[in-house]
């Protein structure tokens, strides 16, 4: 059995989650693991100077227990995907365990920043969209709680800039990708990608 992680990370709204469910229905074998699962309770969340809750970094995260999910999918994906249910897998061959390439797909807007769970991605797509769109499709959004009035000028964006230098500054390879495309020419191209890399490993044996 072979394994192929991906990691789709990119800019808040930036077309990540809608790109990650499409890849998920149209790679058999696949598992989805989505980052903002993983946030940590309201309550534990501090406030920095400006009063702004500091979600947009990863100690908001339980990144701890996000790489061991992804390392107990890495032992085992026949029971990680059946222990999981149906939402999370996509049809596959049982009979032909052995020659499956199970793939991982995980999405999230700091999953490159984290170094344990980055070194477990090996093929790693960051979608990035400008300032105005992001605004404008953040202000549509409604998280839990809510952006207060400010949020995405005075703590969203500039904390995305920190973190993507801090990413870039740490992490090569990656592969990016422009989020004001179509979203079906998106998942065209990043899925001709994970198609070619799944034949490679068939073959590489
Ligand atoms: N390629 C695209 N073109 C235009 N709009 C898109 C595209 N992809 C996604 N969107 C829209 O942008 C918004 C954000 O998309 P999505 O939820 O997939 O982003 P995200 O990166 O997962 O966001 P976040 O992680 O910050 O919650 C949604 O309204 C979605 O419909
Ligand atoms: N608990 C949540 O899911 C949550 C709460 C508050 C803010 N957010 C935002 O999600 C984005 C990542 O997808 C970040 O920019 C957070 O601000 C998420």
């Amino acid at each position: 059995m072979k394994t192929l992680v991906l990691g789709v990370g990119g800019v808040t709204n930036g077309g990540k989650s809608t790109l990650s469910k499409s890849l998920h229905k149209q790679v058999p074998n696949s598992c989805l693991i989505a980052q903002d699962e993983y946030f940590k309770d309201d309550s534990v969340v501090p406030v920095d100077i400006n009063g702004f809750k500091q979600y947009d970094m990863l100690d908001a995260l339980h990144m701890d227990t996000m790489v061991r999910e992804v390392e107990s999918w890495q032992k085992d994906p026949v029971a990680f995907l059946r222990q999981r249910g149906p939402e999370h897998t996509t049809a596959s061959a049982e009979e032909e365990e052995e020659e499956e390439v199970y793939v991982l797909i995980v999405e999230g807007f700091l999953i490159f920043n984290h170094r344990p769970l980055n070194e477990l991605i090996y093929k790693k797509y960051f979608m990035e969209i400008p300032y105005d769109v992001c605004k404008r499709r953040r202000s549509s959004r409604v998280y839990t709680p809510p952006d207060p009035p400010g949020y995405f000028d005075g703590y969203v964006w500039p904390m995305y800039l920190k973190n993507r230098l801090q990413m870039e500054s740490m992490v090569s390879g990656i592969l990016f990708l422009d989020g004001l495309k179509p979203k079906e020419e998106l998942l065209a191209a990043v899925c001709k990608d994970v198609c070619q890399e799944i034949e490679r490993l068939r073959e590489d044996d």
